[in-house]
Order: C-alpha cells, then sequence, then structure tokens
C-alpha cells in the first residue's frame, strides 16, 4: 500500500527478502535507474544543466554512482563528489562507481566555490546513518544547504534519522531536500518531526518488490480516504439536532479566548448546537460569534452533549471536579490543554480515563505528552510515534500528538502520521481550534479514530488553504482557521457526493 511506513528494521528485513533469488547489483541498479529518470523529470527543460552527486560510503553511495551513470548515458552533465570514507565500499556500490567511471561522468575532489548546478542529488548516508554527521561530510550538507537550485535525497536526506524524523545528533546537521525518492517502502521519520523540513516532495519507489509481501506497517500516511466513508451530504429534512451538541469546557479568569476558539471550530464544523460552559462569570455572549451559547460550567448538564474539556481551563479544584464528571459520564470527549495536564498529574484521573467506555481523544503537544507520561518533553520529540503509541495505551484513549506530522494513535497501536498543514499553525489558539473541529465530527457520530483524524487533516488542510490565497504561515491567525475549515469540509463533502467517487488524499 501506497501510504505504509516502515521502520529502518523492517526495511532491512524487506531488503534482505528482495534480495532471495536477485543478481547482486538489481535493487542498486534499480534505486539508480528509478533516481535518474526523477532527477531528470526535476531538470526538465533544464537537461543542459551540470548536476552534482554527492556519493558517501555506503549503498545510499552506491545508489548515488547508479544514478550518475544513468544521467551520463542520458546526455546530462554530471559530476560526482564521491567520498568513500575509511571502510571498503560494498561490491555493488564498487560495481556502480566502475559503471561511472567507465563513461562521462565528472569526478571532482572538493566543490567548487562557485558550482551553478541544475540540481543536486544527496546520496551521502540514507538508512545506515550511525552517528551525527561531521568533518568533510559536514561541509558538503552544509554547501548544499546554501545552494539554491533543488535538491533530490536518495532514500533518506542525508543526517536525517528514517525511524523519527530527528536531525541525528547531538549537534548534527541533515540535507534540507526539496524532494526525496525513498526505497523499498517510506519511512515515518520523512513525514513528522524534522522530517517534512528536509524531505521535501516524497515519492516512493518500491524497486520491483511485491507489495504483497511487504510486513504490516508501523505506521501509515494519513488521507481523506482514512475517514471518507463517514463524509455524507446532508439531508433536506433535517435540523440542528441531526448534527449533534458540542459543549466546551474551559476558560477560566483571563483565559476565556481558549474555548471561545474551541467553540467557533466546532460550530464550522458542522455542530448541530454548541455550548461554551466557562468556569469563569465570563462574557453573556460572543459577539463574534453570537451563535455560541454561553452558559456557567457550574451545574451545566453534560448529558447527551459531546465535550471538549480543557481549553483555558486552569487547574482550580472546580478544574479538576469537572473534569472528574465529564470523565465519569458516558458523553463523548475531547481532552485538550489543561485537562490533559490534570489527567498527567492524577492517577486517579487517568484510571477513569482509561476506564471509560465512551469514545475519549486526547489532543496533547509535546509538552503535555510530557506531562503525561511523566517525560521530558525531548524524549517525547525524540521518537513521536513511540511517546503517541505509549500515551494511547495508557489512557486507552485516541491520542492526536500535535507537531509537525501529527501522529493519531489508538490503543491498539494502530498509527498514522498526518500529512497536512503548514508552519502557519504555530500560534496561539489554534490547538483550540482543532479540539472544537474533533467535537463537532465525534458530535456527529463519527468514532474517536476517524473523528481524530478528520480532525487533524482538515485542520492541516484548512491552514493550508489559507496559505493558498497568501493568508500565513506568517501572521496566520487561529481565528482564521474555523472558515477555512468549513470549505475543506464542504468540498469533502462535495467529492464523495458526486459520482467522481471517493475523496482524494
Ligand atoms: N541494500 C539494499 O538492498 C538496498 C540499499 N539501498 C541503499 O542503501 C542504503 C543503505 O546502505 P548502507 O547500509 O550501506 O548505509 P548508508 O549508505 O546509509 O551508509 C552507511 C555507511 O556510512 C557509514 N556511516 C554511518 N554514519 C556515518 C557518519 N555519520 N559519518 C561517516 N560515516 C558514517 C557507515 O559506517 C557505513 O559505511 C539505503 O538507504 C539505500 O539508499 C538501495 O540501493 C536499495 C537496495
Ligand atoms: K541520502
Amino acid at each position: 500500500m501506497d501510504n505504509h511506513l516502515y521502520t529502518v528494521a523492517q526495511l532491512r528485513a524487506i531488503e534482505t527478502a528482495a534480495y532471495t533469488g536477485l543478481p547482486a547489483g538489481t535493487l542498486m541498479r534499480r534505486a539508480g535507474e528509478a533516481a535518474a529518470r526523477y532527477a531528470l523529470e526535476l531538470l526538465g527543460d533544464r537537461r543542459d544543466k551540470p548536476v552534482l552527486v554527492l556519493a558517501g560510503p555506503g549503498n545510499n553511495g552506491g545508489d548515488a554512482l547508479e544514478a550518475a551513470a544513468r544521467l551520463a548515458d542520458a546526455g546530462v552533465d554530471a559530476t560526482v563528489l564521491f567520498q568513500p570514507g575509511q571502510r571498503e565500499i560494498s561490491e555493488e556500490a564498487q560495481s556502480a562507481h566502475e559503471r561511472a567511471r567507465a563513461g562521462t561522468v565528472g569526478f571532482i575532489d572538493m566543490l567548487p566555490p562557485d558550482g551553478d548546478w541544475g540540481l543536486v542529488v544527496d546520496g551521502l548516508f540514507g538508512i545506515g546513518l550511525a552517528r551525527p554527521i561531521e568533518g568533510d561530510y559536514r561541509e558538503m550538507v552544509d554547501a548544499v544547504n546554501a545552494m539554491r537550485c533543488p535538491v533530490l535525497a536518495l532514500d533518506v536526506p542525508s543526517g536525517l534519522d528514517a525511524d523519527t524524523g530527528a536531525v541525528v545528533g547531538p549537534g548534527g546537521v541533515a540535507v534540507r531536500a526539496s524532494h526525496t525518492i525513498t526505497f523499498l517502502g517510506d519511512k515515518p521519520g520523512l513525514h513528522t518531526l524534522d522530517g517534512r523540513d528536509h524531505a521535501g516532495q516524497v515519492r516512493v519507489e518500491m524497486l520491483g518488490v511485491d507489495p504483497a509481501q511487504l510486513p504490516a506497517p508501523v505506521a501509515r500516511r494519513g488521507g481523506a480516504e482514512l475517514f471518507g466513508h463517514l463524509l455524507a451530504a446532508r439531508r433536506h429534512n433535517s435540523h440542528k439536532g441531526s448534527y449533534g451538541d458540542v459543549a466546551i469546557v474551559g476558560g477560566a479568569h483571563g483565559m476565556l479566548g481558549a474555548p471561545l476558539l474551541a467553540a467557533r471550530g466546532a460550530l464550522h464544523a458542522g455542530a448541530g448546537r454548541v455550548f461554551v460552559a466557562m468556569l469563569d462569570a465570563g462574557p453573556g455572549y460572543d459577539s463574534v460569534q453570537p451563535e455560541l451559547m454561553l452558559r456557567q460550567a457550574d451545574g451545566f448538564d453534560f448529558t447527551g452533549r459531546t465535550l471538549v474539556i480543557g481549553p483555558g481551563m486552569g487547574d482550580s479544584a472546580t478544574a479538576m471536579r469537572l473534569l472528574a464528571r465529564a470523565l465519569d459520564g458516558d458523553s463523548p470527549l475531547l481532552i485538550d490543554a489543561d485537562a490533559i495536564n490534570l489527567i498527567g498529574a492524577s492517577p486517579d484521573l487517568l484510571a477513569r480515563l482509561a476506564g471509560r467506555a465512551a469514545p475519549s481523544v486526547l489532543t496533547p503537544h509535546p509538552l503535555e505528552g510530557a506531562r503525561l507520561l511523566g517525560m521530558t518533553t525531548s524524549v517525547i520529540q525524540a521518537d513521536r510515534l513511540e511517546a503517541a503509541r505509549e500515551m494511547a495505551l495508557r489512557t486507552r484513549a485516541t491520542v492526536i500528538l500535535k507537531g509537525s506530522g501529527s501522529i493519531v494513535a489508538r490503543p491498539d497501536g494502530e498509527m498514522v502520521i498526518n500529512p497536512t498543514g503548514n508552519a502557519g499553525l504555530a500560534t496561539a489558539g489554534s490547538g483550540d481550534v482543532l479540539a472544537g473541529i474533533c467535537g463537532a465530527l465525534l458530535a456527529q457520530g463519527w468514532p474517536a479514530w476517524e473523528a481524530a483524524l478528520g480532525a487533524a487533516w482538515i485542520h492541516g488542510a484548512a491552514a493550508d488553504l489559507l496559505v493558498a490565497h497568501g493568508i500565513g504561515p506568517i501572521g496566520m491567525t487561529a481565528g482564521e482557521l474555523p472558515a477555512a475549515a468549513r470549505a475543506v469540509l464542504n468540498l469533502l463533502v462535495a467529492e464523495v457526493s458526486t459520482p467522481s467517487g471517493p475523496p482524494r488524499s
């Protein structure tokens, strides 16, 4: 499946299985051919421009040498900077080296200061990277990152951990590619944490391996097809009661904006009625969104309502009491922000959450996730997939671990990396809007898993839509997201409602 993501350990097993029965060097040859094809595609009508190929000490370097030979065969002026290191290179890489030397490929020992390249091919390190990039290799990476031309990374941008998306450190560097062609299977590290910034656009090349032979993936890449079966056109004969009630519970003194943003998110994602149950006395109504019904949290009846609890809620005794009541009830629950912190600090609340039968979704950012697991943020970020899986396991809830490439995880270990969104979401209040959108989908009867997948995807796509219209990423505000999310949702519904078929990812 093209949305499957594999760990390095799995890829090594796939590679070993794939090699059985194939003449030596076949996979490297196929990788080099595919890379050269992609390079030619990226060059387009600039094929007269020289291409710089960086080849490192392992088989990633072998792929690069193969690609260089193919590019030269196609008439491209290909120049290789080959840095083999101390160890002997593999036989396959050696053959690729000989092939490149036999043709018209040019070889250089150091980068010229004034190179005017049409494309750089990064074949320094792939999944065999074992430590931070230093010395000459580091200089090469720094030089490539200072160039303005497109950069095609082979398998993985050199310096990036293919499992986690972290730049391998301490003090490491990684190539910032505009495009990555990745072999045998896609990798989670290309899609989360630093991965999106370094990998650019990712193409998967199976090298002739039958997808049916592949193992179960560690995670999948998100797409609208994962929740598309729940998108439905609205019936004419329906009313506000048909689309559920959402109540946002939060808004302690001085923090009233957060629940209002969540409420606007819920309203624009189609909830029938949206209440804001404030801990603070607060305003009587929201003048920007007078459709919202503002109430006092104390004494507010949770029955029959989907609850979004936590935005701006604080950590008072009242907040704790409301959270305990929500956890003990049977309303679908979206737990965000301060409510996550309270659960992280209380084994009793955690036990209540884990014991719930009704749908529960948690939306921690890395710091809230760290509090929940009793770890530091850097430990969470060092392996976001593992952290999200652990949170889902401990809470028995569906978890959206936010950040670049949000991870959606559920207690049985199923995980999806959300592909939408951009840096514009790194702004105060965007998480509140996500919570509101997810609450609205729960209120419309979506199961927790699909509601989480849908909310993460729609929220990110809303930000992408805003950027496409010049609104962000710089200066995008959370208050602009709800209307954009509404547009995305209606587009998705229109796509499934037309005869042309299911939504595209
Ligand atoms: N074996 C196969 O079946 C295939 C492998 N392929 C390519 O081979 C790559 C994996 O090859 P390798 O396992 O040789 O790994 P790499 O090519 O990623 O590099 C490993 C080599 O680099 C050295 N090294 C690791 N970190 C270093 C650092 N920071 N500084 C200096 N040297 C360092 C290691 O000692 C080793 O010699 C894949 O990413 C892919 O590009 C493809 O050709 C497809 C098929
Ligand atoms: K690489």
